[in-house]
């Protein structure tokens, strides 16, 4: 909890507030930042949960915004110290255009950056992704590496490219001179799989398996390793990563570094069975029946049905050809960088991770605990 004995100063900006992520990154930092004083929560579509967050010691400010608007940017950063800038379109489904997602994630991040250089503030943490890394469309490996093993990093999907470009010009950006004199800190942060409360495609896959009669049916082998991280410890790493900013500037400044806990090395299923199994669900192996290519065929269906049904209606399933190669590479972190440079260590044990993500599953609506 926060010790009182501090002075409280520090205001800090985080854009997505209200987003999965955001949400936890927001609590976070009023348990966790003594030092702050104003914490202003920018979102497109603000949460009611943040009207319970105004009686404490810290003032919150919900702005409703949107990012690809310089000027609302510039607004609310006018003033922040630091901004953690985890807004985003996460679209891998095809909900939204190419231009939007573009728009969103690299044109709502330059604005930022700009915001950051006309209005002072020096301290920028960016929310990337281990998309920006892979898979790649050739769908290679990427085994338990770190933020300094080779891999061909070669994207088409308009999401990876935009999270991509967009973490290329916050590390650009590191060193720019901001109004003042002073040079811009940045770094990004790139989380796994995030799961815990308030994952929607868990949510998902529980209403689905629901819907099945308490069963899922395994589509991906067990031996793909996907990676994950719960929430609480992303939310963890940001907090810290931005105390240090200014403390280390000359070590973070410009780096990239994957988000890791002790979350174990699963396939994307059975990692999420780890959950959905204590609440009734249980993973029907069906290897025979559904073989790689019967599913590509069905991901390539959906997707032509998505393109031939858009002018009537929005045909968007978790099955597409991009989230099944995803699902279907194997893909781990495995590094201590974070430690190293800025004395990471997870806050929540795997233990304390899984109990908090099944407890919030088992008071889901429509539970069947
Ligand atoms: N969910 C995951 O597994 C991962 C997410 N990330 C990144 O973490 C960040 C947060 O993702 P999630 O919390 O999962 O997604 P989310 O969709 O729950 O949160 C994103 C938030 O950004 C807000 N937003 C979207 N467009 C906006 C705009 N134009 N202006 C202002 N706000 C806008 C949304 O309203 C939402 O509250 C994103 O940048 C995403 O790329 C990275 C790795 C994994
Ligand atoms: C083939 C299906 C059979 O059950 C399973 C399909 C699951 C997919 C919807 C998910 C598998 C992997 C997920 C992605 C991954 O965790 C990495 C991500 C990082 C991000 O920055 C955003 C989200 C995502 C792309 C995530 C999206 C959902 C999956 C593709």
């Amino acid at each position: 909890m926060a010790e009182s004995t501090e002075v409280r100063n520090l205001v800090y900006l985080v854009t997505g507030g209200c987003g999965f992520l955001g949400e936890h990154v927001v609590r976070m930092l009023l348990q966790r930042e003594p030092r702050l004083s104003e914490l202003r929560v920018f979102d497109l579509h603000l949460g009611p949960w943040l009207e319970e967050l105004k009686t404490g010691p810290v003032q919150v400010t919900a702005i409703q915004g949107d990012v690809t608007q310089a000027h609302e940017v510039a607004a609310a950063v006018a003033g922040a110290h630091v901004v953690i800038h985890a807004a985003g379109l996460v679209d891998v489904f095809g909900r939204a255009s190419p231009e939007t997602i573009h728009k969103v994630n690299v044109q709502g991040t330059k604005n930022v950056i700009e915001a950051c250089v006309q209005t002072g503030t020096r301290f920028l943490v960016y929310t990337s992704s281990m998309e920006v890394v892979g898979p790649n469309i050739k769908g290679h490996p990427f085994y338990r590496g770190n933020e300094d093993t080779p891999y061909e990093a070669v994207h088409k999907h308009p999401y990876p490219c935009s999270k991509a470009q967009a973490e290329r010009l916050v590390l650009e950006a590191n060193g720019r001179e901001v109004r003042g004199g002073l040079p811009l800190v940045t770094c990004a942060l790139r989380p796994t799989g995030i799961y815990g409360e308030g994952h929607q495609i868990m949510r998902d896959f529980y209403h689905q398996g629901l819907r099945l009669g308490g069963r899922l049916f395994r589509a991906i082998p067990a031996s793909v390793e996907h990676g994950r991280v719960y929430v609480g410890n992303v939310a963890w790493m940001h907090v810290l990563v931005a105390r240090e900013l200014e403390q280390r500037a000359a070590l973070v400044g410009g780096q990239v570094y994957f988000c890791y806990d002790k979350s174990p090395y699963k396939s994307y299923e059975d990692f999420n069975m780890e959950f959905l199994g204590p609440c009734g669900l249980r993973l029907v192996e069906t290897r025979l029946l559904a073989p790689y290519w019967l599913l590509m065929l069905l991901a390539t269906l959906n997707a032509l049905l998505q393109w031939l049904l858009r002018p009537l209606l929005l045909y968007a399933p978790l099955l597409n050809p991009y989230t099944l190669a995803v699902a279907n590479t194997t893909f781990t972190v495995s590094t201590d960088k974070a430690q190293r440079h800025f004395g990471y260590e997870p806050l929540f044990s795997w233990e304390d991770s899984r109990t908090r993500t099944i407890r919030w599953v088992q008071a889901m609506e429509g539970s069947a605990q």
